[in-house]
């Protein structure tokens, strides 16, 4: 458990910055490309902990993948290339791999033990086994196969029609894999959008996926082919950055080559609308993928409501709203956002918490927080408790401190965000 020492700056954030591969983009890309037939290379891929998840699970199942920093190449035999695992799949902290892995699972004739890390072993895992178990899988794990550890028997799978009832796109996604391999058409209606990567990547892999007013049908048994991946910057990593230039003074800041993907954009609307100066420009679609730059200036911020359809897509930005909100005019409140619950940690309770303790007047309520504006950040102890989102929420919140605060398991920022310490050094040395 390491720890690190952060000192206010007392300087602005200025400059360009090209921001890690998309988590979400980078596990899909390798669900993909080892299901399907031929060479695979994957560009800008994120070489974070989760993402790595993805790729010892199939490397057990026999694919061969090879990864040189950010660039892994993926022989695809086909489904019937993959073969049953020696060992039990280690899924780590990565909410992502279970889901979207226990879909592709429940298709193959084969049995797997799925295990992880402390945080993973207390998230939901029904959400995605019910109807899994509907298309005739066998899950089962503690708690009647709600939680990790897990079993998992897969088989002939037969399609479902399902509408889900979380706001999810790992359930979405989960589902909707394993109706590529089940027999028939698989239906899956979301009543709020979720992020749509799945859909675009498998078209992106020559598949065929109709969407039509929330609603996604997939045929099962397609031939997938391999193809190359360009892996857009992550905006949820951005998100940082963009908070932080918002609030230090004198910062103004461009984050290039991001995805701009609209299910995913909900922080520019969220900075837009509490008032930052912001300007975003599209410059190419990759792989169905919108990517582009965002520029991003110290501007005085307003208080603001945030809550319904827009939920889904802030959903991981969530924790740094909540700092950007300390530093608004007036209050902020957020709600419909009781999934926060589910993530790495509660994320209502460890937002609240956390910012508590660097001095901001915060409350959490039943599915959100309400915080109030004009906050001072005090310097002390914060810790990760192994979020990486939180991790980096302290660390932004510690430029803008009276004094230095001590981040406690700092190594959780890993997860997702290997050189963000790198990064941010590089907006700081470049300002006066
Ligand atoms: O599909 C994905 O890649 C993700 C979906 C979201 O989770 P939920 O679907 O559980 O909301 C998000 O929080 C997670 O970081 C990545
Ligand atoms: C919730 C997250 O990821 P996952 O669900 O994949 O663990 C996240 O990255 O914030």
């Amino acid at each position: 458990m390491s720890e690190r020492v952060l000192s206010p700056i007392n300087k602005s954030l200025t400059g360009e910055l090209y921001v890690p591969g998309d988590k979400s983009i980078s596990h899909r890309a390798i669900i993909f490309g080892s299901l399907a037939n031929g060479e695979t290379t994957v560009t800008h891929f994120l070489d974070g902990e989760d993402c790595m998840r993805t790729i010892d699970a199939f490397r057990l199942m026999g694919v061969e993948i090879e990864k040189n920093d950010n660039t892994v190449k993926i022989v695809g035999k086909g489904i019937s290339g993959l073969s049953e695992p020696l060992e039990p799949i280690n899924l780590g902290n990565s909410g992502t791999t279970a889901r979207l892995l226990l879909g592709v699972l429940a298709g193959l004739p084969f049995h797997f033990t799925l295990f992880g890390d402390s945080s993973l072993t207390k998230r939901p895992m029904d959400r995605v086994a019910i109807p899994l178990r509907v298309m005739g899988a066998t899950i089962d794990g503690r708690e009647n196969g709600k939680f990790l550890p897990l079993s998992v028997r897969g088989g002939e799978l037969t399609s479902i029609t399902f509408e889900t009832p979380v706001k999810s796109a790992q359930v979405k996604s989960g589902v909707l894999l394993a109706g590529l391999l089940a027999n028939g058409v698989t239906s899956v209606s979301e009543k709020t959008t979720t992020r749509d990567h799945t859909e675009n990547m498998l078209q992106a892999f020559g598949g065929n996926v109709s969407r039509e007013a929330g609603t996604i049908r997939i045929e099962g048994k397609q031939r997938l082919s391999g193809t190359t991946i360009q892996v857009p910057g992550d905006i949820s990593s951005a998100a940082f950055f963009m908070v932080a230039a918002a609030i230090v003074p004198r910062s103004n800041v461009t984050i290039k080559d991001v995805g701009l993907n609209p299910t995913r954009t909900g922080i520019i609307d969220v900075m837009k609308q509490m008032g930052v100066s912001i300007e975003v420009t599209v410059e190419r679609t990759v792989g169905g993928e919108p990517i582009g730059s965002i520029f991003i200036e110290h501007s005085p911020i307003n208080g603001t409501v945030i809550g319904g359809d827009i939920i889904p897509r802030i959903i991981d930005e969530i924790p740094i709203i909540a700092l950007l909100a300390t530093q608004a005019n007036g209050k902020t409140i957020i709600r419909d956002a009781e999934e926060l619950k589910y993530k790495e940690t509660d994320r209502i309770a460890s937002v609240v918490t956390t910012l508590q303790a660097l001095g901001a007047t915060i409350e959490a309520t039943e599915d959100g927080m309400i915080i109030e504006g004009n906050g001072t950040i005090l310097g002390g102890f914060a810790d990760s408790h192994g979020d990486h989102r939180i991790g980096m929420m302290i660390a932004i919140a510690s430029l803008i401190a009276k004094d230095t605060v001590t981040l406690k398991n700092e190594e959780s920022i890993a997860i997702s965000y290997p050189n963000f310490f790198v990064d941010l050094e590089k907006l700081i040395s470049k300002s006066s």
